[in-house]
């Protein structure tokens, strides 16, 4: 039976996206810092010792509610000097914690998880909310998570109230974090303001997207917090001051995924600069991916660099490491030579919209064969027609929609805009990318 994806979006406005075909193109694409890195940045720089300067971050709604929560809670966050460049920096300004306040989370995952933590450190009341939709996401192992180490926190999802008083005493906590990492990550990351530190253990099925965890454990060491994870499911990080934030931020791999995916389908070629040789980002993992599929993926400089080679291996392939890369990932494979497997990937029904069902309606409503299974996808490519791709208020749903249609003609997406959760501007980067700017 068709599922339709949960939605509770408001009416699209504007005129639906028409995706460009393309026949292939030579471009150098480079994308904004990552999402992950500057919403951990922000929220530890709020907690530092001193003034931090965030080199690089991402400007898009997503940060930019971030920047705002904190604004809320009394810390400015400003412009930092203007050097010309797309990222412009952030200087954050620590200062008490303070409420009355209200947030909004828009639909920003990581908000809606690593605010709380911090928030329930504060003093005052505040009132956390987001948009229709992030009312569905999960929240509520966080929030019990919370009451357990000694906040006061009235809900289980959004929107919620936070009635604090000054560090909770925190230590031990069990939680089941098998619907997202960022459950752990949010009480990670401001574990070294609570009076005992925090533990945080999982207790249930895998915990989804690992190496999210690693870079929060990375950020957290790179400002001297003291963390063990030294055991499987266990992290334990130990009260104390928080440096200044000093790490430039990368630029977003998985933002980079949809470019890359055109390059693999139109026989063209992307090179993304500044692509970090060594990286806790998920979006790295698109190197084997691609690889795997018959791609052409190396290094140049400073650079990777994608072309296309005219043909593209069906995959099965495990992505319950790297579940934001799935939507580009799904319009791969509908070009592929066979049938692909996607699979461990079960919590994306709780993302940004019910990623399984959103794709798989998708596909089905441009004639294709895609099907959920209980933790992922099937799809088995056919000759695809023109058609409404909806974007269900999701990014990545909008940015699959585009390289599909770098292959399908006369296929919309009702909303490009809804890109800038993480990406302002994807419909200006994507022409110029089919235009050949910047190419070498
Ligand atoms: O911590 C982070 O920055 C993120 C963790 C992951 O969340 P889930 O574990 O909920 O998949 C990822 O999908 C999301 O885009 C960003
Ligand atoms: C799952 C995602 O986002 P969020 O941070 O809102 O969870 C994503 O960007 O793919």
């Amino acid at each position: 039976m068709d599922r339709v994806p949960t939605s509770t979006q408001q009416p699209v406005r504007g005129e639906p996206w028409a995706a460009p075909t393309s026949a292939g193109f030579a471009a150098t694409v480079p994308v904004p810092g990552s999402k992950s890195w500057t919403n951990r940045a922000l929220v530890l720089a709020a907690q530092a010792t001193g003034p931090s300067e965030i080199r690089g971050p991402l400007r898009s709604r997503d940060t930019e509610l971030m920047a705002a929560a904190l604004r809320a809670l009394g810390v400015p966050v400003q412009d930092g000097p203007d050097d010309g460049t797309e990222g412009r920096s952030w200087r954050v300004l620590p200062a008490p914690l303070t409420g009355p306040a209200t947030v909004d989370c828009g639909l920003a995952g990581t908000v809606m998880r690593f605010l709380p933590p911090l928030a329930a450190t504060a003093r005052g009341r505040i009132t956390v909310d987001g948009d229709p939709q992030a009312r569905l996401r999960p929240m509520g192992a966080v929030l019990d998570a919370l009451r357990a180490l000694g906040a006061r926190v009235t809900g289980d999802a959004l929107p919620f109230v936070v009635d604090a008083d000054g560090p909770p005493a925190g230590g031990h906590v069990r939680l089941d974090a098998s619907a997202s990492s960022q459950f752990v990550s949010g009480l990670l990351l401001s574990a070294a303001g609570y009076r005992d530190g925090i533990t945080v253990e999982h207790v249930g099925p895998p915990v989804p997207s690992l190496p999210h965890i690693a870079m929060t454990v990375a950020a957290l060491r790179s400002v001297g917090v003291e963390v063990d994870d030294s055991r499987r499911d266990r992290w334990s990080v130990a009260p104390g001051p928080v440096a200044p934030w000093s790490t430039p931020i990368e630029p977003d791999l998985s933002n980079a995924t949809p470019f890359l995916a055109a390059a693999a389908l139109t026989g063209g070629s992307v090179r993304v600069p500044w692509w970090p040789r060594r990286t806790t980002q998920a979006g790295d993992a698109i190197r084997d991916i691609l690889t795997a599929m018959g791609v052409d993926v190396r290094w140049d400089g400073d650079a990777l660099a994608v072309a296309g080679t005219g043909r593209l291996e069906p995959v099965d392939l495990d992505l319950h490491d790297v579940g934001e890369l799935t939507p580009t990932v799904v319009a791969l494979t509908l070009f592929a030579s066979g049938p692909s497997r996607l699979r461990g990937i079960a919590h994306l029904r709780g993302h940004e919209t019910d990623r399984l069902a959103a794709l798989a309606g998708n596909v089905r409503g441009l004639g294709g064969d895609a099907d959920e299974t209980p933790d992922g996808l099937v799809v088995r490519p056919r000759p695809l027609h023109g058609g409404m791709w909806p974007a269900w208020a999701d990014h990545r749903m909008a940015t699959a929609g585009a390289v599909v249609g770098l292959r399908v003609p006369g296929v919309l997406v009702d909303d490009i805009t809804t890109t800038g959760k993480t990406l302002p501007h994807f419909d200006r980067r994507w022409a110029a990318m089919l235009a050949g700017d910047g190419a070498r």
